[in-house]
């Protein structure tokens, strides 16, 4: 069942990236990877794609910047299919970027400096535009000092930081990322959806795989759910998460910030605001704190009288 109500509103927007009825099964795998994909990335949102292990995310991702071919429907970009020949293909990866689960799988160079600047070189620009637009990523992404590193001498969190820089120094309209906060910790995440902020504030649409349901509901503006290679669900997080059955069925759980608000008496939810449903825990801790202390302050007048 699709949310058809919160789909009205993404048609609303301008269409970036489609899929129609698309159709790969790997070679020599038993079953389909997708298996009639039909999705639609509306431009200028913040999306994210669930499912569990398995669903197609990787191979979705893998047929949006032409890696992979369908063998049966469309991807179109900008509602044109996209051409089969290099110069579309060309064209195309740096429309949209690709950052993979496995940076390891990204980096190829030697350096830092050497990595960043492959992309640039391959478009053949003049060297002194390739040395602005390095200096340009290597500051914004707070990494001037790695420059010369090695890449094997980074950490997890900081090889991640490079291939994401990597993508972004070839400006894309699209940025796609494959499970980026796994295995970073609170901090890691936290100072990646702060990059994410930036990068979404100045004119990217992005689409995020990934399995945290918290990190999804407090970040997204549109939600894809997958299961065997299709789109089952999508629609503004509120109302995929209401869709309790659904989700048990797709063994997915509810964001903790939407289960305890889901929790609370109506009366409090009113006071609270019921019709705007808190994304973070934080967001929900400093409404419910705004009401305690209206509550205190009634209680001493109501003393003092
Ligand atoms: N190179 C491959 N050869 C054969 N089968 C593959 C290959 N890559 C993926 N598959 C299969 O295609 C299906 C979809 O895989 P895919 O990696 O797209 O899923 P996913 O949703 O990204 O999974 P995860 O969440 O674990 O990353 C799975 O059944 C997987 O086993």
């Amino acid at each position: 069942m699709k949310d058809v109500n919160a789909k009205a509103t993404a048609s609303e927007t301008t269409e970036l990236l489609r899929f129609s009825d698309v159709r790969y099964t790997y070679p020599g795998a038993g079953h389909p990877a997708l298996s009639g994909l039909s999705l639609t990335v509306p431009q200028g949102k913040k999306c994210v794609l669930l499912g569990h292990n398995g669903c197609g995310k990787s191979t979705l991702f893998l047929h949006a910047n032409g890696i992979l071919r369908p063998q049966h429907g469309e991807v179109l970009w900008k509602g044109s299919p996209i051409g089969n020949d290099r110069a579309s293909l060309f064209a195309l990866k740096q429309r949209i970027g690709l950052v993979f689960q496995d940076p390891e799988q990204q980096l190829i160079a030697t350096t830092v400096a050497e990595d960043l600047s492959y992309g640039l070189c391959n478009l053949k620009l003049p060297d002194a535009m390739i040395r602005e637009k390095l200096e340009g990523v290597m500051e914004r992404f707070q990494m001037t000092e790695w420059a010369e590193m090695p890449l094997h001498h980074l950490s997890l969190g900081q090889k991640r930081r490079v291939a994401l820089a990597g993508v972004m120094v070839m400006e894309p309209e699209l940025l796609l990322l494959d499970e980026p906060t796994a295995y970073l910790d609170q901090g890691q995440t936290q100072s990646f959806v702060q990059e994410l902020e930036r990068i979404h504030t100045a004119g990217t649409t992005i689409l995020m795989a990934t399995h945290d349901v918290d990190l999804a509901f407090a970040w997204a503006d549109w939600i894809f759910v997958m299961e065997k290679g299709q789109l089952v669900l999508e629609g503004v997080p509120e109302a995929v998460f209401s869709d309790r059955d659904r989700l048990a069925g797709l063994q997915l759980r509810i964001p903790a910030v939407y289960e305890v608000w889901q929790a609370l008496p109506d009366a409090l939810r009113e006071q609270v605001d019921a019709d705007c449903i808190p994304r973070t825990s934080a967001e929900l801790a400093a409404r419910l704190r705004a009401v305690s202390n209206q509550a205190d302050r009634y209680e001493s007048v109501v003393m003092q009288k």
